[in-house]
């Protein structure tokens, strides 16, 4: 049976504002949401929990295949919630080393393929916000909605500079920068589903706007389209 809910992807690089401007949007929208990376995360957080080492492919698909997540829908008030093997991981799967795992994990292609049919299993009516790296390209092609949303690597590191300032210890601008660099570079280069626009993705750079600008410019997209009903 064909799936007619529609699907709009938001993929970019780390600190871009995807998963912010993809959260704002399913709200305003009532759509699912579908945030892949924190999939990736999850595979991370708990190959480290379990001992699993983040180069052992056969493992570590079968522990994505049987990932025992949830992902609780945001309420008025309450961000969404994700709970992993029956604990609250919400915040601690959002460091950036946690984020460094699940790059490395993210490069390799059986974990790519175990996680496939769970990230297509979001799409369901009224619709799907799906933010990622591999959304416009891999993992919904038929999107009717698709964002490619960059900033420069400077302006990123110093969104998430002020997101963990006061938050984590020790946090520097630089080190941030270098993180991001680092992580750019592997989820660009990688050769399975690597970050890069879909050849019909609009391509916008959030430098010099802000997250209000960023979701105009995204609505008026959907209105030319008249995608949401
Ligand atoms: N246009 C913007 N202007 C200023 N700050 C922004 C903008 N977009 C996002 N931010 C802020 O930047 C930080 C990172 O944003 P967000 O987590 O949405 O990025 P992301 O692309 O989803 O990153 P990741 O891929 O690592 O999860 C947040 O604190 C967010 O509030
Ligand atoms: N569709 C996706 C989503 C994420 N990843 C990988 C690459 C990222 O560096 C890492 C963490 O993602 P984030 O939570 O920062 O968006 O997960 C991917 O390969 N494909």
């Amino acid at each position: 049976m064909i799936n007619i809910a529609p699907v709009i992807t938001i993929d970019g690089p780390s600190g871009s504002g995807k998963g912010t401007v993809a959260g704002i949007l399913a709200k305003r929208l009532g759509w699912n949401l579908l945030d892949s990376g924190a999939l990736y995360r999850l595979l991370a957080f708990a190959a480290h929990n379990h001992g699993v080492d983040l180069t052992n492919e056969e493992l570590l698909k079968k522990l994505a295949a049987h990932l025992d997540v949830q992902f609780i829908a945001a309420t008025e008030g309450q961000l969404q919630r994700i709970i992993l093997e029956g604990d609250e991981v919400s915040d601690v799967i959002r460091t950036e080393s946690v984020g460094s795992g699940a790059s490395q994990v993210a490069a390799l292609p059986a974990v790519r393929e175990a996680l496939l049919q769970r990230q297509r299993a979001f799409q369901e009516a009224p619709g799907l916000v799906a933010d990622g790296r591999d959304m416009g390209t891999v993992v919904f092609p038929d999107a009717p909605l698709k964002i490619f949303l960059t900033a420069s690597a400077e302006e990123r590191a110093r969104r998430r500079y002020l997101q963990l300032k006061g938050k984590v210890d020790g946090v520097s601008l630089s080190s941030l920068l270098d993180e991001i660099r680092a992580r750019d570079e592997r989820d660009t280069q990688r050769a399975v589903a690597p970050l890069k626009p879909a050849a019909d993705a609009i391509q916008l750079d959030s430098t010099e706007l802000s997250i209000d600008q960023v979701l105009q410019r995204i609505m008026s997209e959907i209105a030319i389209r008249d995608i949401a009903g």
